[in-house]
């Protein structure tokens, strides 16, 4: 017996009830995704990671409010929590056992019964420039006009170029490409880590540093989330985890919170861990006001997700003494 269960996770020699015994816990699991070609990319990218690991994956495709509504800011109709409110629903009910979320789009704080099961390794966590015409921002003409629907985007933007005329773009990655290559912009804003992913990395002409364009919260990192009664789960997730990762989103992610939750916010927050120290940037600018940017940043070393967590509160209390609202 001993010399079967030491055997490779995914090993069909091996059945299921020795691997229990040896703490090998092998299931079978549902993923709820969005359809969208990123969605589903991020789904199939957990699949993969949990099949290597001997378990069963199947995937729950589904079609979210958020999917549906592409004439209307998100801002305006309620946020992108629209994004995950389906993919919970599954979860509730037990069509699907953990659903894949880019976590930019996941809210602050999940309802009730769910859980932040897992963060994953983070991509390039940048703001790329696309563009048919132009190599970089700093190229294109005066008054030129940039895609962009995000209200930290456009804040940024204003603050290094006030004479751009920025107009709303929606859709998924491949919708917003087409209206760019339709002729609608000179120039559009996307996260750098969606093209990637996607294969699209040859669009980016330039990649924003973080000093000129401050990512978004926990921009470029995947979150699973599962119900919390669910540690089964959360256990086969663990191995998926990225330590360093996590608490970089968690500092990023408390900032937000701290400044109201909503991810529709005119807000960056951006962590790495440099040596020991996790550094922390954030700022947030007054979509009222063309250029009023207000920023703050912080340093600790920190030992668990609740002093990521502080740093990233020290950081908001700094941003609202600095005006921001
Ligand atoms: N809000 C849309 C969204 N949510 C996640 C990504 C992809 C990058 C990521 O994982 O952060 C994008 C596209 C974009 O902002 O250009």
């Amino acid at each position: 017996m001993a010399t079967l269960v030491s055997g490779k996770p995914g090993d069909a020699s091996i059945d299921l009830p020795h691997r229990r015994q040896a703490g090998y816990e092998v299931s079978q699991f549902t993923i709820a995704t969005r359809e969208s070609r990123l969605a589903l990319w991020q789904a199939e990218h957990v699949k993969a990671l949990l099949e290597q690991r001997g378990h069963q994956v199947g995937l729950l495709g589904m079609t979210t409010k958020g999917d549906q509504i592409l004439d209307r800011s998100l801002s305006k109709v309620g946020g992108k929590g629209l994004f995950v409110k389906e993919l919970e629903v599954a979860l509730e009910e037990g069509r699907a056992d953990l659903a894949v979320h880019s976590l930019k789009d996941v809210p602050m704080d999940l309802p009730e019964g769910f859980a932040l099961a897992c963060v994953m390794e983070r991509e390039d966590p940048r703001d790329a420039f696309v563009s048919n015409k132009y190599g970089k921002l700093s190229e294109l003409p005066q008054g030129a006009v940039v895609g962009t629907s995000s209200l930290r985007r456009v804040v940024l933007l204003r603050a290094l170029r006030p004479d751009l005329k920025i107009e709303p773009l929606r859709g998924n990655l491949d919708t917003r490409l087409r209206k760019l290559d339709d002729g609608q912009y000179d120039a559009i804003v996307l996260a750098a880590a969606g093209l990637k992913r996607l294969g699209l990395g040859p669009r980016i002409r330039d990649i924003f540093e973080t000093s000129d364009m401050l990512p978004a919260a926990g921009q470029g990192a995947l979150g699973i989330e599962t119900r919390s009664e669910r540690p089964d789960v959360a256990a086969a997730l663990s191995e998926l985890a990225h330590q360093t990762t996590w608490l970089c989103v968690a500092a990023e992610r408390a900032v937000s919170r701290a400044m109201g939750g909503s991810c529709s916010m005119p807000l960056a927050a951006h962590a790495t861990l440099e040596g020991e120290y996790l550094q922390l940037r954030a700022a947030w600018g007054d979509p009222d006001q063309a250029g009023a940017l207000v920023t703050a940043r912080g340093a600790e070393i920190v030992a668990d997700l609740a002093e990521a967590a502080k740093l990233g509160e020290e950081v908001a209390a700094k941003l609202r003494a600095g005006g921001a609202h």
